[in-house]
């Protein structure tokens, strides 16, 4: 199940290596680590690693708190790579290492995660020094706070998790340099403002932006320095090269509100690199069914458009979910195209007795459906387990987080 990853802060780790490694596979780093995940017993590293884990999760804060005191303390001049606030950023690095920690013995998940991960520090500005000085604020906060369990042992399975973690992240990092900028520069050149909270914000970006529809970005507006929000991209590739994301402010969204009431034409933004696996596998005929909730309509119209481009002739099956007819701030775009697509249908569903996971049971059967769900978290949550309900095998149901 591909979540969306957390590009969080940077991880500790050693000196640089040859990108071209990368090649070599997810084996390549963890042979000799990590056991085969068909072995399916966890290896000795991976048994201390939990361990800890399992001994800071109550005191998560604390340790967060610590470990960034040490590394500004330490290294102030890593300071400026951070936001002036750090409220969402500080829970990332923990997150994320969490996730690390969660797929250690599964190499092909694992891999391909820190990869991202890698790829996605680029814009932070990140270099292969940096990750040695995080290694050891860890090391020193999980010192402190898994006081109970921590021995030498337990110090050296960190080490070398670690180590292989920051070497596939600056491998990774080192392979895109070869063909990608670090970030893209992006002009706003419209702003649609379709509700009292949603816009559509259209951008040209500074130089080819390649992506597949139903991915998303990484986005920070001039406003909120190195502060970087997911959204995604709300149609496939056009040949303009214009990129357009759906976006609606939410309490305290300090990046939504931004792109809302403030973006205008002439404004520049700053986007990372592409990211996320809901997107369209063109091998198969099978029919799609796309649940897309909210915003969460941009990628599944993103979905459409390459149906439609590739000139396949697959049902595709849209319920397009909101709080009220008034959300439903995309409904035209969408029966137009169903208007223009027969193999296109189009089902708006308005909170009140069905709420959008649930309207799929009135209508299938899906067995011969892929699957692709796009919204709030809870929504995903519901949708993914409604479809699994009805028979869709869970690695045919594709979802991107972006909560
Ligand atoms: N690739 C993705 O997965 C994308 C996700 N999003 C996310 O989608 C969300 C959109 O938010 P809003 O427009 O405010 O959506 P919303 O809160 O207005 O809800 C949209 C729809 O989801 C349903 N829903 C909400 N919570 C539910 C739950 N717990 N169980 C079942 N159904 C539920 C509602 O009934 C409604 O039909 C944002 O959190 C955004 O981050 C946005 C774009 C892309």
């Amino acid at each position: 199940m591909p979540h969306h990853t957390h590009q969080g802060a940077p991880l500790p780790g050693t000196a640089p290596r040859s990108g071209a490694d990368l090649a070599a596979g997810p084996e390549r780093y963890t042979a000799g680590l990590f056991p085969a995940a068909a072995e399916r017993t966890a290896s000795p590293d991976a048994v201390l690693i939990r361990r800890t884990m399992e001994e800071i999760a109550p005191v998560a804060d604390k340790v967060t708190s610590y470990f960034y005191a040490l590394l500004f303390l330490r290294h102030p001049d890593l300071r400026a790579l951070f936001p002036a606030a750090m409220d969402t950023q500080r829970d990332r690095l923990l997150k994320a290492l969490l996730t690390a920690a969660e797929h250690l013995d599964d190499p092909s998940v694992l891999v391909g995660y820190l990869q991202q991960l890698g790829r996605g520090h680029r814009k932070y500005g990140t270099r292969p020094a940096h990750y040695p000085a995080v290694g050891e604020a860890l090391i020193g906060a999980l010192t402190r706070y898994a006081s109970t369990t921590w021995d030498e042992e337990t110090e050296g399975a960190w080490v070398r998790a670690y180590t292989t973690i920051s070497q596939i992240m600056i491998d990774s990092a080192a392979e895109d340099e070869r063909y990608a900028p670090a970030w893209w520069q992006a002009e706003v050149v419209s702003h649609d403002l379709r509700t009292p909270d949603i816009a559509v914000v259209t951008v040209r970006p500074d130089q080819p932006y390649p992506f597949l529809a139903g991915q998303y970005t990484s986005l920070e507006t001039p406003w909120w320095p190195r502060v970087w929000r997911h959204y995604s991209f709300a149609g496939a590739p056009r040949s303009d090269g214009l990129l357009a994301f759906h976006v609606k402010a939410v309490p305290a969204g300090w990046v939504s509100n931004a792109l809302v009431h403030h973006a205008r034409p002439g404004d520049v933004l700053r986007l990372g690199p592409p990211g996320g696996s809901m997107v369209v596998d063109h091998a198969t005929e099978n029919g799609m069914l796309c649940l897309g909730g909210g915003t969460g309509i941009a990628p599944i119209k993103a979905l459409v458009e390459d149906v439609a481009e590739h000139g396949e002739r697959r049902p595709v099956e849209v319920f397009y979910g909101a709080r009220s007819d008034h959300d439903l701030y995309d409904i035209d775009t969408m029966l137009r195209l169903q208007q223009s697509h027969p193999w296109l249908q189009v089902r708006p569903v308005v909170d009140g007795r069905t709420r959008l996971p649930d309207a799929v049971l009135a209508y299938g059967p899906w067995n011969e459906y892929d699957a692709f769900v796009s919204g709030p978290v809870g929504m995903i949550r519901s949708g993914v387990d409604t479809l699994r309900g009805v028979g869709i095998p869970a690695e045919r149901i594709r979802h991107d987080s972006l909560g």
